[in-house]
């Protein structure tokens, strides 16, 4: 697929089907997200790659946040939470593990890791594969962290769910670039 199709092409694609994704594929769109730019280079995002109960450890964080924040714990509201996880056949948190090098500055290492996202959200377009870049509030929650093991000075930068998609997405819309840009010459 041409660079330019793929970039206008790609749609958040929330629906897709239960089928699973085959790991050449999933290995795929970890390699074009390992191949991002970044300074000093540090390759400081991190993937946790979840596929069938491997998504319980988000669901079970999903299911734990909200029983938290909201003070409900019965079964059936963790279960409502809990489902978020299984939107997907496939789920890869993608994390920053910044670097201590004193010549790296940390928002560049956030921007290298979300370079990343966007690698392979492409990629997973190119495939045929629907994909969507979720966050919301609980991604940012210390229980998430926890669910994955990372560092007090980690983040989780997305939760890329994917699968084939269920129709096809219709058609994007972006203001014309001109409107977000200013030529100096
Ligand atoms: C940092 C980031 C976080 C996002 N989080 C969510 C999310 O939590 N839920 C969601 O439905 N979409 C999320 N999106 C996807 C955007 O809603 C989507 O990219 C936007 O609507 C434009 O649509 P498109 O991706 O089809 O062009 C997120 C996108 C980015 C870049």
């Amino acid at each position: 697929m041409d660079i330019h199709e793929a970039i206008r092409g790609r749609r958040s694609v929330g629906r897709v089907k239960d089928d699973p994704v085959p790991p050449e594929w999933i290995e795929k769109i970890l390699e074009a997200g390992n191949w991002a730019p970044c300074h000093h280079l540090t390759e400081p995002w991190r993937f946790f790659v979840m596929t069938g109960a491997g998504r319980d450890v988000l669901a079970d964080a999903y299911a734990d946040i909200a029983a938290e924040q909201s003070g409900q714990d019965d079964p059936e509201f963790r279960r409502k939470h809990a489902a978020k996880a299984y939107r997907a056949p496939v789920v890869i948190a993608v994390a920053v593990s910044p670097s201590a090098d004193p010549r790296v500055t940390r928002i560049e290492e956030f921007a290298a890791a979300h370079a990343a996202v966007q690698n392979m959200l492409l990629t997973a377009h190119a495939l045929g594969l629907g994909a969507i870049w979720r966050s919301g509030d609980p991604m940012y929650h210390p229980r998430m962290k926890q669910a994955f093991g990372l560092q007090p000075h980690e983040e989780l930068v997305a939760l890329v769910y994917l699968g084939f998609p269920v129709t096809a997405p219709p058609a994007g819309g972006r203001r014309p670039v001109a409107d977000a840009t200013v030529w100096l010459s």
